[in-house]
């Protein structure tokens, strides 16, 4: 957020962001929703409740023939609740994929590298991303980010499974990550966050990771315990952590280099506090 928008009192700065958001969902459903689709992904948290909005807005005559994979519980809720068809990504037959998912993120880089998790969700919404032909990432001003771990300092959320978290924890440290803990449940439960796995979420806050056109500027990973990683190596080396289910670092190639499979979104719609979209990677399809 910046200064002038930091100044704004508390209630209006939640409603410029819940503003941004809606502004966002709409115009990336407008440009990434076509009528002939029929299986969509719908992620977590609270962006992707407008993207479920504009959905819906599009009336019955258009969504009667689509079908909406959700990431969890929550948006599962919210399918039901709109009044769409509601499917699972189990039951996608073998060698089909999704048209388009939508989902937010906790923060978005220069080469829409992403992490999520920030509510605990992560694991299913990865499988969904990477179940679709377009993945489609939707924010708020205050997610748009040069490098991943600017903005977003509550650390990298890792789901674990609850056995290996010390271990994990202890590998965490040897990589330079000082500050990571398991989340604790919401206020009122006694004991870890557990997530609709089952799972335990570990974040492990990391220096910025950095970029390959970092390399050009000299700026370099130094070694493991530093605790500066690249956001490949860094998302390499914790996916093969024993214990570690799935990470909230989407990244590799997007959807648009690789023909199925890809966690990274083909394009990331921000909505800025000015009332504006501003639109990363591939605009209207
Ligand atoms: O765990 C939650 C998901 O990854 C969310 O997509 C992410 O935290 C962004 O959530 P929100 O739209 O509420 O900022």
């Amino acid at each position: 957020m910046s200064t002038s928008e930091s100044a704004l009192p508390a209630q209006e700065q939640a409603r410029l962001v819940e503003e941004s958001k809606r502004l966002a969902a709409f115009q990336a459903v407008k440009d990434h929703l076509l009528p002939s689709y029929t299986k969509i992904g719908i992620g977590s948290g609270s962006t992707v409740v407008y993207v479920v909005d504009a959905i819906a807005a599009l009336g019955p005559a258009i969504t009667k023939s689509m079908t909406f994979y959700p990431t969890g519980a929550q948006s599962e809720e919210l399918i039901e609740a709109a009044g769409l068809n509601l499917a699972y990504i189990s039951k996608l037959p073998s060698g089909t994929q999704l048209d388009v998912a939508f989902d937010g993120a906790d923060e978005v880089d220069d080469d829409l590298n992403l992490i999520k998790g920030g509510g605990a969700c992560l694991w299913q919404e990865k499988i969904v991303a990477a179940a679709a032909k377009k993945f489609v990432c939707v924010a708020d001003f205050r997610k748009l980010s040069p490098r991943l771990g600017t903005a977003w300092k509550k650390g990298i959320p890792i789901e674990v499974l609850p056995m290996a978290a010390p271990r994990v924890l202890d590998a965490l440290k040897q990589m330079g990550s000082h500050g990571a803990r398991i989340r604790p449940g919401l206020p009122g439960k006694a004991g870890a966050i557990v997530t609709d796995n089952g799972m335990w979420i570990i974040d492990a806050p990391f220096a910025p990771l950095l970029l390959p056109k970092d390399s050009e500027k000299g700026l370099h990973a130094e070694n493991e315990s530093s605790g500066v990683w690249t956001v490949d190596a860094l998302a390499d080396r914790l996916i093969k952590l024993p214990g570690v289910a799935e990470i909230g670092l989407f990244y590799g190639q997007s959807g648009l280099e690789v023909a199925s499979g890809a966690q990274k979104p083909v394009a990331a719609y921000f909505g800025m506090a000015d009332g504006s979209v501003e639109v990363r990677g591939a605009g209207a399809s």
